[in-house]
């Protein structure tokens, strides 16, 4: 059981390294690598076929600007892939999200949030996704659900001068 992380570049690891994150406190077993759709077309088929056989149970995937990774990986595997658009310096991640968000019926691609919170919602969703087939992850995920809620309403919010 392992999920495979993929980006665009190097400089998507900022943003992806919290779904790295949520997966390694979760002790749900990730590979992290950089794919381009764009830049190693080659290497991104042998990825995304070989990914059912190499045990992987989902993959996320991260790009900004023309987003093309997750829908292309998506078209050639059939393991479910949860898509993170990665913000962008000109247009803020708004190109990330729709080149991500707007596939074509038949081929589904999950979409999440622009950055930190979709990076880190992806890798949510995965332990969600393995968890129903694992209960110990579950009752892990439970538990982290129930922390959030408590420190949420433990919150003390400032005084006025
Ligand atoms: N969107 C894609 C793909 C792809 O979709 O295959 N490959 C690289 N990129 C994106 O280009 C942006 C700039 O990359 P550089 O920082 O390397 O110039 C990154 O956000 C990457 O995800």
């Amino acid at each position: 059981m392992s999920v495979g992380i993929i980006m665009g570049s190097t400089s998507d690891w900022p943003t992806m390294e919290h779904a790295a994150r949520v997966l390694k406190d979760f002790g749900v077993p990730y590979h992290a690598e950089v794919v381009s759709a764009h830049r190693t077309p080659e290497r991104l088929v042998e990825y995304a076929k070989g990914a059912k056989e190499n045990g992987l149970k989902c993959i996320i995937a991260g790009a900004g600007g023309a987003a093309h990774l997750p829908g292309m990986v998506a078209a050639m595997t059939e393991l479910p892939v949860l898509g993170v658009p990665v913000e962008s310096k000109v247009l803020k991640g708004v190109d990330s999200l729709l080149s991500i968000v707007q596939m074509p019926a038949g081929i589904p691609t999950a979409t999440f949030a622009i950055g930190k919170a979709g990076s880190t919602n992806a890798g949510l969703f995965a332990v969600a996704m393995l968890a129903v087939n694992d209960a110990e992850l579950a009752e892990k995920l439970a538990n982290f659900r129930k922390a959030q809620t408590a420190k949420v309403s433990e919150a003390v919010l400032p005084e006025l001068d």
